[in-house]
């Protein structure tokens, strides 16, 4: 231990031996001009050919005592030469043979972006070492050793190993621990394609279905569905789905492209065609004269009906009269409601999976995908993802207590974005409102302001993200996380499975690269 007054005495001593075996070679020394978020450095000459962005290191500043490191990463790998300067002629660019690499003195820059501040107990010499982070408060003096971090056991000891784990640091091995907790603050994946989103949202569905019961929509049924089929995880097919009667009405309506002014009819025609498939009333005309009273749920049934284009036509105009529609109205409505294609009518019928059989076998599986790729309209796609959301509140309303539930939506452009109606606002009630209920929300997309509304978006506690398709996500992203001087040009330099890990998941709170875990074909 050292005593705190020999420290304010001035005297400098060397990095703990324990904590310096946990680090790699010296590369270089802090230079003049470091805060407490960034400090420039000089890098020695034998190891800049290998040095690059998103290399973690750990200062060691003598004045903060020899149990003390600063861990960061770098950013901004800069190359000089005194000779080869922009703006300045030299005689090399029209004789380049005779730039030989005796003339040339190259040297190395680069930034630390500090992440936090590694205090060490070494009292103890038995026992393994431990540590904590702590914010990055100090700015380093010039002439602080930097050393290369190239191994997890030194960031294992500060953050802990407890936590779900989807992927390395690539040159350190570390991997770190996600805070379950702080999956209830939402997450978004986002990457260009190809980048591998399904893959880390497969990976993060195992991972978190051990704290949570997931739901997966799988947009197009292509890269859950299987898999899960396979893996024994209950799959729905979205076209055996209850729909509501306004979700109906509203695809007929969109379909039909049908006045507003007729649009009730069409809610009459829906609602009491439905009732009569469903056996809650015998005929139309039982149908109007219940319709606003408690209907009866097991009349008669004086014949069978059946969802399709003639019978819901046929009482669609016996409604639309009954409520006192004149002729020319009744042909109009025949002549929308002929325009919508027979197996749109076929597809409201056999649905018998209820929102609530959905949670529930999440609830009792860990995890169930519903294959949206079986309903041929986006209009449905979206109306199932808000009536199962739907039914989350309904059930948190009843029991009053947290529910756990985690709601996957890869596409997300599809269901998040600002015109998806309804999906949009049920998922944004998710975003605002479902972390103390234990309902969180995953999006995954290729871009984040055009894809996912402004509500979901600015929600998201955690996000990965890869190689962006679009250029200004990456200051979008920056509006709401602390993206530690990630750039343009970093992304650039990301492979496939690569992406950063940003938000309150993340132990170090700003971004660490990740090479996502392998994912098997056939696995979560
Ligand atoms: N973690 C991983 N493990 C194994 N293979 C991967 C992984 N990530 C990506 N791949 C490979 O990259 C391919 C593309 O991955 P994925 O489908 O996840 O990308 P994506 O970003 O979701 O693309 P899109 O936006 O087009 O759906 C996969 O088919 C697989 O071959």
């Amino acid at each position: 231990m050292i005593p705190v007054d020999v420290r304010k005495c001035g005297w400098k001593l060397p990095l703990h031996p324990r904590i310096r075996r946990m680090l790699g070679e010296e590369i270089g020394v802090v230079l003049s001009g470091a805060t407490s978020v960034t400090a420039p450095i000089a890098v020695r000459k034998e190891h800049a050919p290998l040095i690059r962005e998103d290399l973690m290191v750990a200062v060691h500043d003598e004045h903060l005592g020899n149990d003390v490191v600063l861990i960061g990463v770098l950013r901004f790998v800069t190359r000089y030469e005194p000779f080869l300067r922009r703006g300045i002629p030299n005689v090399y660019t029209s004789y380049p043979q005779a730039l030989t690499n005796d003339l040339l003195a190259p040297f190395t820059n680069a930034y630390i972006e500090l992440y936090g501040v590694a205090r060490f107990e070494l009292e103890d010499e038995s026992a393994s070492v431990i540590g904590k982070i702590e914010p990055p408060v100090y700015a380093p003096h010039p002439g602080s050793r930097v050393y290369i971090i190239t191994g997890p056991e030194l960031l294992d000891a500060i953050v802990g190993g407890r936590g779900l784990r989807v992927g390395v640091h690539p040159f350190t091995g570390w991997s770190p621990p996600i805070d379950p907790e702080a999956l209830k603050m939402h997450v978004g994946v986002f990457g260009a394609t190809g980048m591998g989103k399904s893959r880390l949202v497969r990976r993060l569905a195992r991972e978190a279905s051990r704290h949570y019961a997931v739901i997966i929509f799988d947009h197009s049924g292509v890269d859950y569905a299987p898999v899960a089929e396979k893996l024994g995880y209950p799959v729905v097919p979205a076209n055996r789905v209850q729909l509501d009667v306004i979700t109906m009405t509203e695809m007929l309506a969109e379909i039909m492209d049908v006045p507003s002014t007729l649009q009730d009819y069409v809610l009459a025609g829906v609602y009491c065609h439905d009732g009569l498939v469903k056996g809650k009333f015998s005929t139309p005309e039982q149908c109007l004269r219940e319709s606003y009273m408690t209907t009866r749920m097991s009349a008669q049934r004086s014949r069978q009906y059946t969802w399709n284009k003639e019978e819901f036509i046929s009482t669609l105009l016996l409604v639309a009269k009954r409520l006192g529609a004149r002729d020319t109205t009744l042909l109009k409505l025949r002549l929308y409601a002929e325009r919508v294609p027979n197996y749109i009518y076929e597809s409201f019928g056999g649905r018998d999976v209820s929102p609530r059989e959905i949670i529930q076998a999440a609830l009792d599986h860990n995890i169930v995908v519903v294959d949206l790729g079986r309903e041929e309209e986006i209009a449905a796609k979206r109306a199932i993802v808000a009536q199962v959301v739907d039914e989350a509140w309904k059930i948190i309303h009843e029991t009053l207590q947290p529910i756990n539930v985690a709601v996957f939506v890869d596409e997300a452009q599809h269901y998040a974005c600002e015109y998806c109606r309804p999906s949009a606002t049920r998922l944004e009630k998710i975003a605002r409102e479902g972390r103390k209920w234990g309902l969180w929300l995953l999006v995954a997309s290729q871009r984040v302001s055009r894809d996912i509304k402004p509500g979901i978006r600015a929600n998201l506690g955690t996000v990965f993200f890869s190689r962006l398709q679009a250029t200004g996500d990456l200051q979008e992203l920056g509006g709401y996380l602390d993206l530690g001087n990630v750039t343009q040009a970093s992304l650039a330099m990301l492979d496939r499975r690569q992406f950063y890990l940003a938000g309150l998941a993340n132990p170090l709170r700003k971004p660490v690269l990740i090479q996502v875990e392998h994912v098997p074909d056939d696995g979560f």
